[in-house]
């Protein structure tokens, strides 16, 4: 007697998510569905009416309750100041009139059982709060009312015209609800997918984020450890970069970040792990690399930002230090790892800047003609 599950919210077809009620809830989308669900009730009602040769006003009570009321409810929400509440208040009028029907069909109980339940699942699929149990009340108490003014005599058992009506309304309203679940199943996975992603990346510059990145990374230290497979952990610093954000502003500043997170996701394969490890700072897991070819990765990737133009900012030249460490039988741990490449940075920012540092060297290894660093 109530509308049947609507199969697709509207709030999917608008952003390809679930929405919020005041959204799903509209009285353009739920009048179809109220038409059509008192249609097949009124099927129903319509069978025990005829088993019970009731009298012309329940026919007429029929009539309204599948025809009139859908278009007044619609009517209702469109022109109310606030069509949502209106929409709600509907919902609950709905309930109320499934009370009503129970008297009236003499509590056939097949029939105002599967009238009550439908009516109640309906609420549930609204999705707002606790409406199933604001509707109880309306659905008693009419049910109350009308048992008080007729006193019918109860008739409890359904012929098999009243079951054979009853199936439209369970058949319809089950695959509606099915269809519901499923599509909101799959859009919760789908969202789940797109959330997922976005936890894995820096939006700023599409590297790996920082959590995730640490994720990788503890998995090659330990396959280091498992397997000996030898693997290089570049930490990239920006020099001067706080100069830039105070000379030029942080538009700019974001910019040389994405710029310089380009440069390294080109100097990387795709199999190495290149993160955004926090502000300026960048790490880099280079799988299966021993230290000499990561340290011509790490020169290849330091010479590619020393040679960064923006297009807006032509004077502003950049240069990055890079801290490199080898993974190690004593690094237990990540933290360990990034230790070693952290100090190996610290040197080679110590030493002037623009250069790659080798923690297992112990050297640095300057750019052929360190330029000077200009931020302005
Ligand atoms: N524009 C911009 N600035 C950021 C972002 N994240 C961090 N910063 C700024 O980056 C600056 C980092 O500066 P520092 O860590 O002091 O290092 P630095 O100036 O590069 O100095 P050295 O590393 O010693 O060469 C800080 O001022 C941060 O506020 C960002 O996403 N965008």
């Amino acid at each position: 007697m109530t509308p049947a599950n609507d199969p697709q919210p509207a709030s999917y077809r608008s952003h390809g998510g679930i929405g919020p009620a005041s959204e799903r809830l509209t009285y353009r989308r739920i009048y179809p569905l109220r038409m059509l669900g008192m249609g097949l009730g009124a099927v129903l009602l319509g069978s025990v009416l005829h088993d019970n040769q009731s009298p012309a006003w329940m026919w007429w009570l029929l009539g309204v309750t599948a025809l009139v009321w859908p278009q007044l409810a619609y009517l209702l929400a469109r022109h109310s100041a606030d069509p949502y509440q209106a929409e709600v208040r509907n919902l609950l009028i709905d309930s109320a009139i499934a009370g009503m029907w129970v008297p009236l069909l003499h509590f056939n109980l097949l029939p105002c059982v599967v009238m009550a339940l439908i009516t109640t699942y309906d609420k549930f699929s609204t999705g707002i709060k606790r409406l199933w149990l604001h509707s109880l009340p309306g659905m008693a108490g009419m049910c109350l009312l009308m048992t008080l003014l007729l006193r019918p005599e109860p008739r409890l058992e359904s012929s098999l015209l009243v079951v054979v009506c009853t199936l439209p309304l369970l058949i319809v309203h089950g695959l509606a609800v099915s269809t519901s679940s499923y599509r909101l199943i799959r859009t919760v996975a789908q969202q789940n997918r797109e959330l997922e992603s976005l936890r894995r990346t820096d939006a700023q510059t599409g590297l790996v984020a920082r959590s995730h990145w640490q994720d990788q990374a503890k998995l090659s230290l330990e396959r280091f450890h498992a397997s000996g497979s030898p693997a290089c952990l570049l930490m990239i610093d920006i020099d001067h970069f706080k100069s830039i954000n105070d000379l030029h502003g942080h538009t700019v500043g974001d910019e040389v970040i994405h710029a310089v997170g380009q440069v390294i996701l080109d100097c990387v394969r795709a199999h190495d792990h290149a993160g955004r490890y926090g502000g300026d700072e960048f790490a880099v897991v280079l799988s299966g690399t021993r230290a000499a070819d990561a340290l011509a990765i790490a020169e290849r990737i330091r010479s590619r930002i020393a040679a960064l133009h923006l297009r807006d900012q032509p004077d502003l030249h950049l240069t990055s230090s890079i801290g490199l460490a080898q993974a190690a039988p004593h690094q237990s741990g990540l933290r360990e790892w990034i230790n070693d490449a952290d100090a190996a940075l610290y040197r080679a920012k110590n030493a002037g800047r623009n250069q790659v540092a080798d923690h297992e060297a112990q050297t640095s290894h300057a750019a052929p003609t360190a330029p000077v660093v200009q931020t302005h």
